[in-house]
């Protein structure tokens, strides 16, 4: 169902970016869009720029030039802690290592995002039935709010994981090759729980990886090399 809101979730406008030091790696990218509600797969090659893209849309990195929009707020225009607090509020992040806290709960790694997300904490209500309700969508056993994360099996801090990126619905999520320590048969369903959620949802996805295999199951897949060009400059 098209959403009435027609403001891009991510708009990158004649962004270039240059990380500091010897090695010098810039990415220029003339133009680049995620559509709300719109699930994304970005290709590309080991050391192409893709977890920099990510880090410029996320706010953890800042374009030298240019304008990096996520619902239509310019990031460029927010301090650091500004961007953070966006960035709380608007994307639920899934990284490659999943960064959980081992000895915290798996209820407090997943509510960890809406401590600093006063918005998303509204939207997420009953913050412990939420979790309860996500982690039941996820296929995780019941009663895993109370353990400890750092006990469960790779797969299973994998939905941790995606759990924590979608309490309170943000409007994106952005996730840095999620799948890459799983074989085919199990990135088939992580994806499956994931998309599930996100349509309940209607929050977009900007996944990447190296695997085209997965295509198919988006509704767009994106090479890197497409949207940016990328070089090396002595510092
Ligand atoms: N923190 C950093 N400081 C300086 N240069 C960096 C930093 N992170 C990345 N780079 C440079 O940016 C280039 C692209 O790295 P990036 O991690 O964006 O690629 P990637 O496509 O995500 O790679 P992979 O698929 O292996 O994760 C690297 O080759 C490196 O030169």
């Amino acid at each position: 169902m098209p959403d009435r809101d027609q403001t891009p979730a991510v708009r990158l406008t004649d962004v270039l970016f240059r990380w500091p030091g010897p090695a010098g790696f810039t990415l220029d990218c003339p133009a680049f869009e995620v559509a709300r509600g719109e699930r994304v797969l970005l290709l590309g090659e080991s050391g192409s720029g893709k977890s920099t893209l990510l880090s410029l849309i996320c706010g953890i990195i800042v374009a030298d030039r240019g304008r990096v929009l996520v619902g239509g707020e310019d990031l460029g225009k927010r301090g650091a802690a500004a961007r953070d607090r966006l960035r709380a509020e608007q994307i639920g992040v899934i990284f490659q290592q999943f960064n959980l806290l081992p000895y915290a709960s798996v209820a407090d790694n997943i509510c960890l995002p809406l401590r600093f997300a006063p918005e998303r904490r509204k939207r997420a209500g009953d913050a412990g039935a939420q979790v309860t309700a996500l982690c039941a969508a996820l296929g995780l056993p019941p009663g895993v709010e109370t353990a400890p994360a750092g006990r469960f099996s790779v797969g299973q801090q994998q939905r941790i994981a995606v759990a924590r990126a979608l309490i309170g619905s943000p409007p994106l999520i952005v996730a840095d090759e999620p799948t890459s320590s799983l074989d085919a048969a199990a990135q088939d369903g992580f994806l499956t729980l994931l998309f599930d959620q996100l349509r309940a949802t209607g929050s977009s996805l900007l996944m990447v990886s190296h695997d085209a295999r997965l295509a198919a199951q988006f509704d767009r897949t994106v090479q890197l090399a497409d949207i940016v060009t990328t070089g090396r400059t002595a510092a």
